[in-house]
C-alpha cells in the first residue's frame, strides 16, 4: 500500500472513529473528559505534575472526569462529595486495585497486600495489620524501642548544633524514620546517621519508590509489557531483589534464634508477633508472605513518613510565628528539656494541627494509590465500566477554595477550633485515603510524623535562610509515588 491510500484510509477513519467515540460514550453514559487523540489518548496532558494539571482539567470537566491514557481508560475524581462517594458508598467496587507492570518482579503481585485484589489473602493480610500490628496495644508495646530512636535524633541534632554545622533534614529524618521501623518491626537498629549502611539503604528505598513514581509506557500500553521499554521493571527487579534479600536475612536470622537458644526471650516487635502467628495456627502465614508484608510495610512507610516530615519542618521555618507557637506548646505542656511521648499527642492541639495543615498542604500520595472498579457501578449518572482504573485527586481537594480559605497558605489555626481529622471520614482531608484500602500503617504514621516534628523543634532554634531564590522555590514538589521536596531542606539547628 503506498502512502497516498494510507492517508486516505487514515483521512477517512478519523471523522469515522470520532463518531464512533461519541456514540458509544453517548451510550454508555460515561464521564465527560478532555478529547483524547488517537493512540496517546490524554498521556500529554498529565505533564510533568499530574495532581495539578488533572486539578485544572478538573475545572472543566468535573469532579468525574474521563481520561483515555494510552489503551487504558481512567476516571478522574477531584471534589470531596465524588470521593465519600466512591470510598464510602461503593467502596466495594472501587476497591480494586490498577495492578503497575513494573511490581510483576519476584512474584510481588502475587503477595504483596499493596497490589492484590480483595480476596481472602489481603482481607487476612489487612486483618493481621490491623489486630496484631497497628492496634493501640501493639504499638504501645513497642513505643519504649521507638523512644530510644528519637533520643538518638535529639543527640545528633545536639552535635550539629555544637558544630555550627547545617543539617540536611530530609537525610536525618530519613535515618531516624527507618530506625523507628526497623525498631517497630525489628527491634534493631538499622542505620546510623552519615553512614554507609543508611546511604545503602536510602538507596535502595529510593530506587524502589523512584522507578515505581515514574510514568511507565508499559502501564499505558500492555503489548510493551514484556519489552520494558524504559527499563523501569528491571531496575524495580533489581532493588525490590535487594530489599526481599534483607527481608529474607532477618526473617532467618530471627528463626534461628528463635530456634537454637534454649530460654528465648521473645522480642516486642512486627517479626516476632509474624512468626508467632507463622508458627501457631491463628492464620495460614507462610514465611514468603511475611517477608513481602515487611518488604510492603516498609515502601510503603518510608518516604511518605520522612518526606511529611520534611514538608512540615519547610512549612515552620517558612512561618517563624507558627514555629514559635508549636515551641510554645511544647515547653510549656511537656516542660523544658523533656522528650514528648507518644502518649503526649492528645496534649498538644497545636502540634495536631501542624501535622493536619501539613499533609492538607502537601498530601505524599497526592492521587492516593490507583483504584479500580470490581464491576460496572453507576455514579452521578454516570456509568463507570468494570476494570477502570481510579485515581482520586486529593491534592485538588485539598486545595479546593470551596473548602478551604485561602487554601495555599499553611494556616494550622484552620484546625484549632473543629474536629476535621485525616483518619477517613472527613473527606476533605483524605491524605491516607478512606474505606477498605485506607492506609493500615495510619496509626504509627501518627505517632511517628507528631513525635518527629516534636523532637526538631522542642528543644532547638533553626537557623535558615530564604535566600533570593524566595520562599515559593521552598515549596516546589517532585511528582513519585510520594510527592517530595524538590530541593532538599538544610538548616543549623542551635541548642536552646
Ligand atoms: C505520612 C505517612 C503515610 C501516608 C500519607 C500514607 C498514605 C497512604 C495512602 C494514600 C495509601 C493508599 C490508599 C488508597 O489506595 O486509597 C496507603 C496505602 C498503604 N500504606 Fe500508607 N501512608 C503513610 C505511612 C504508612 C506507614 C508508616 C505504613 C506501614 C508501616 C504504611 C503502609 C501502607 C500499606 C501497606 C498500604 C497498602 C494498603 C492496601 O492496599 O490495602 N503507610 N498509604
Amino acid at each position: 500500500m503506498d502512502n497516498f491510500v494510507l492517508l486516505v484510509l487514515l483521512f477517512l477513519a478519523l471523522p469515522a472513529w470520532l463518531l464512533y467515540r461519541r456514540w458509544s460514550l453517548r451510550r454508555r453514559k460515561l464521564p465527560p473528559g478532555p478529547f483524547p487523540p488517537p493512540i496517546i489518548g490524554n498521556i500529554l496532558q498529565l505533564g510533568q505534575h499530574p495532581n495539578r494539571s488533572l486539578a485544572k482539567l478538573a475545572r472543566t470537566y468535573g469532579p468525574l472526569m474521563s481520561l483515555r491514557l494510552g489503551s487504558s481508560y481512567a476516571v478522574i475524581v477531584s471534589s470531596s462529595e465524588m470521593a465519600k462517594e466512591v470510598l464510602q458508598k461503593h467502596d466495594a467496587v472501587f476497591s480494586g486495585r490498577a495492578m503497575p507492570t513494573c511490581v510483576k518482579v519476584h512474584d510481588h503481585h502475587n503477595v504483596s497486600m499493596n497490589v492484590i485484589p480483595l480476596g481472602s489473602r489481603w482481607r487476612k493480610f489487612r486483618k493481621i495489620c490491623a489486630e496484631k500490628l497497628f492496634s493501640n496495644i501493639r504499638l504501645d508495646g513497642s513505643e519504649e524501642l521507638r523512644t530510644e530512636r528519637l533520643t538518638k535524633l535529639r543527640e545528633y541534632v545536639r552535635e550539629c548544633s555544637e558544630g555550627g554545622r547545617e543539617m540536611n533534614v530530609v537525610e536525618a529524618t530519613f535515618v531516624t524514620m527507618m530506625n523507628l521501623m526497623w525498631a517497630t518491626l525489628f527491634s534493631s537498629e538499622m542505620t546510623t546517621y552519615d553512614s554507609d549502611a543508611s546511604q545503602e539503604l536510602k538507596e535502595i528505598i529510593n530506587g524502589i519508590t523512584r522507578y515505581m513514581g515514574l510514568p511507565n509506557v508499559a502501564d499505558f500500553f500492555p503489548i510493551f509489557e514484556r519489552l520494558d521499554p524504559q527499563g523501569i521493571k528491571r531496575k524495580v527487579e533489581f532493588y525490590m531483589g535487594k530489599l526481599l534479600a534483607i527481608m529474607g536475612d532477618l526473617v532467618e536470622q530471627r528463626l534461628k534464634s528463635r530456634r537454637s537458644t534454649l530460654h528465648y526471650q521473645k522480642k516486642n516487635d512486627f517479626l516476632e508477633t509474624l512468626l508467632d502467628i507463622h508458627e501457631g495456627g491463628e492464620y495460614d502465614l507462610s514465611l514468603k508472605e511475611i517477608k513481602h508484608l515487611l518488604t510492603d510495610l516498609i515502601i510503603a512507610g518510608a518516604d511518605t513518613t520522612s518526606s511529611t516530615t520534611e514538608w512540615a519542618m519547610t512549612e515552620l521555618l517558612l512561618n517563624p510565628d507558627k514555629l514559635s507557637k508549636a515551641k510554645h506548646e511544647l515547653r510549656t505542656i511537656i516542660g523544658e528539656n523533656k522528650q514528648m511521648r507518644e502518649s503526649d499527642i492528645s496534649r498538644l492541639p497545636y502540634l495536631k494541627a501542624v501535622v493536619k495543615e501539613v499533609l492538607r498542604c502537601h498530601p505524599p500520595s497526592p492521587l492516593l494509590a490507583p483504584h479500580k472498579t470490581e464491576e460496572d457501578v453507576e455514579l452521578n449518572g454516570y456509568i463507570i465500566p468494570k476494570h477502570t482504573k481510579v485515581l482520586i485527586n486529593v491534592w485538588a481537594i485539598t486545595k479546593d477554595p470551596t473548602l478551604w480559605t485561602d487554601p495555599n497558605s499553611f494556616e494550622p489555626e484552620r484546625f484549632l477550633d473543629n474536629n476535621i481529622d485525616f483518619k477517613g471520614q472527613d473527606f476533605e482531608l483524605i491524605p491516607f485515603g478512606s474505606g477498605r484500602r485506607i492506609c493500615p500503617g495510619l496509626p504509627l504514621a501518627y505517632r511517628m510524623l507528631h513525635v518527629l516534628v516534636a523532637t526538631l523543634i522542642h528543644n532547638f532554634d533553626w537557623k535558615f535562610e530564604v535566600g533570593a531564590e524566595g520562599k515559593e522555590a521552598h515549596r516546589t514538589d517532585v511528582f513519585g509515588l510520594a510527592l517530595q521536596k524538590a530541593f532538599p531542606l538544610r538548616a543549623t539547628p542551635i541548642s536552646l
